[in-house]
């Protein structure tokens, strides 16, 4: 049986793994590999909580595949190089992966499936990301969509209903003989992505468990959650989401896997398309993302390319990071994210807002923020997040409708059992006074788009 490289990336999951797939149906004998290469990801190389995250994803993975037989091989980039290495050290004759959408592994991708195929190499990338490729939907003038109910109604008429394949019950051992092991160099994952030294995402790991039986366990307890998704989704309090989150984004559970089992859930119609829908935004967020690769630095919308933001103020950065601007609902949010790595999304909407419009800071400070310290910080969804709220993105929010975080708070989180959760010095004077006025700053914001 010859050998293909299965060259695991975002997709670090055994079941309904397309490259997996079809390296076994071409009946090769799959060699699992993971290069660690952040350096080729441009200036949006992981952020410190998803290399948490990775690093036991990784271990999780590799577990899966021992208890199936084979094991992953780990090794440093740069990519094209390692991968070669690979090949030649273990006799393979092919490699199968499945698509990224970052502009960045986009362009590296396409170099070096030419350089692969030069060197006599088989390559094959497949989709095992999305329910339908950026390149799949356009508008009926063949332009991408840029706002997302037409975009929403086409990609669904084209989406043909996902086929899922299980995870192969015994994959063949990887046997290496002491000269490729040499020459393969494989780190131990630990090595590669060693635990962060003072252990601050320590808090996460009650709330998430890494790696692909934690996707399916998370996939599984939402179910019964699905009918009151459409009203429990938007209440921070109630836990009323899938936290699917960054599984999706490291491809522990397939999207076609996710969107098969809540449409066949018992839940009523109305809750089950509520839920596929927002599917739909992170399939929106890819095609906005491949279509448009300058907008994860730049405005989508040009008109904000002279906005007046205002000049960064350290300290009010700063006092929003750490949950100590004075604002509760937004505090709480913030400290979710440092405590869980995770927020809820009517509170991200909320923090961006105050971020981009009260306080007036360009939405590239947040994005950053963000881009490091959530577990599943995801290049397309927190572009088109931060720019949606911004009103700088695609069908975004108006830059002049700016929420009230005391009135959302009042709406969303009527008993104030979110915020209590996270803010539990609020009324003591411990607690700090806000660092600005609402009302003034609303002006002022609504002041600058008014120059624009
Ligand atoms: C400023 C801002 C930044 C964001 N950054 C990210 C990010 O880095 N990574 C990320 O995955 N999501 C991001 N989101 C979108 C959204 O907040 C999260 O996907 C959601 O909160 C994840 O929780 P969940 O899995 O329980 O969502 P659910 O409500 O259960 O939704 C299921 C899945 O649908 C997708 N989804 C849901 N809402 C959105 C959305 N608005 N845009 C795109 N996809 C969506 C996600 O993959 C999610 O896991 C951001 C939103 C905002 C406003």
């Amino acid at each position: 049986m010859p050998a293909a490289l299965v060259w695991f990336r975002d997709d670090l999951r055994l079941d309904d793994q397309p490259a997996l797939q079809a390296a076994l149906a071409q009946e090769y004998a799959p060699i699992p590999v993971y290069v660690h290469a952040p350096e080729e990801e441009g200036d949006w190389a992981p952020g410190a909580a998803s290399d948490a995250w990775r690093r036991r994803s990784l271990q999780a993975l590799d577990a899966a595949l021992r208890a199936r037989g084979s094991h992953l091989t780990c090794v440093r980039g740069p990519t094209l190089a390692a991968l070669q290495r690979l090949a030649s050290a273990t006799g393979a004759e092919a490699i199968f992966w499945t698509r990224r959408y970052e502009p960045a592994i986009e362009r590296r991708d396409t170099e070096l499936k030419r350089a692969l195929r030069r060197a006599g190499l088989h390559t094959e990338s497949h989709n095992g990301a999305l329910l339908v490729e950026p390149w799949d939907v356009a508008t009926k003038a063949g332009d991408p969509y840029k706002v997302f109910t037409p975009f929403f109604k086409a990609a669904i008429a084209r989406m043909r209903t996902p086929r899922t394949w299980d995870a192969p019950a015994h994959l063949p051992p990887v046997a290496f003989d002491d000269a490729a092991a040499h020459a393969i160099d494989a780190p131990a994952i630990d090595a590669l992505l060693p635990a962060p030294k003072h252990a601050w995402n320590r808090t996460f790991w009650s709330h998430w468990t890494p790696g692909e039986q934690g996707a399916r366990d998370a996939l599984r307890a939402f179910v019964p959650k699905v009918a009151a998704y459409p009203e429990g989704r938007d209440l921070p309090a109630m836990e009323g989401t899938s936290c699917l989150s960054p599984h999706l984004h490291f491809g522990e559970v397939s999207i076609a896997r996710v969107y098969a089992t809540i449409a066949q859930s018992d839940a009523p119609k109305d809750a089950r398309i509520a839920f596929l829908r927002q599917l739909f935004w992170r399939e929106f967020a890819h095609h906005l993302l491949h279509h448009f690769p300058r907008t994860t630095d730049h405005n989508l919308d040009p008109r904000f390319d002279d906005f007046d933001w205002a000049r960064v103020d350290d300290a009010q950065l700063d006092a929003w990071k750490t949950g100590r601007t004075g604002i509760p609902i937004v505090d709480a949010g913030m400290r979710q994210l440092w405590h869980t790595g995770w927020m809820h999304n009517r509170v991200r909407m909320l923090v961006a807002s105050l971020l981009t419009k009260h306080l007036r800071m360009h939405w590239l400070h947040g994005a950053r923020w963000f881009h490091d310290t959530l577990v599943d910080a995801d290049l397309a969804n927190n572009t088109l997040g931060w720019q949606w709220v911004a009103g700088t993105g695609a069908d975004a929010a108006p830059y002049f409708r700016i929420f009230n975080p005391t009135l959302q708070a009042k709406r969303f989180d009527p008993d104030g059992a979110y915020v209590r959760t996270w803010v539990p010095e609020l009324g003591t004077p411990d607690y700090p006074p806000p660092i600005i006025d609402l009302a003034t700053a609303r002006e002022a914001a609504l002041a600058a788009y008014a120059r624009r």
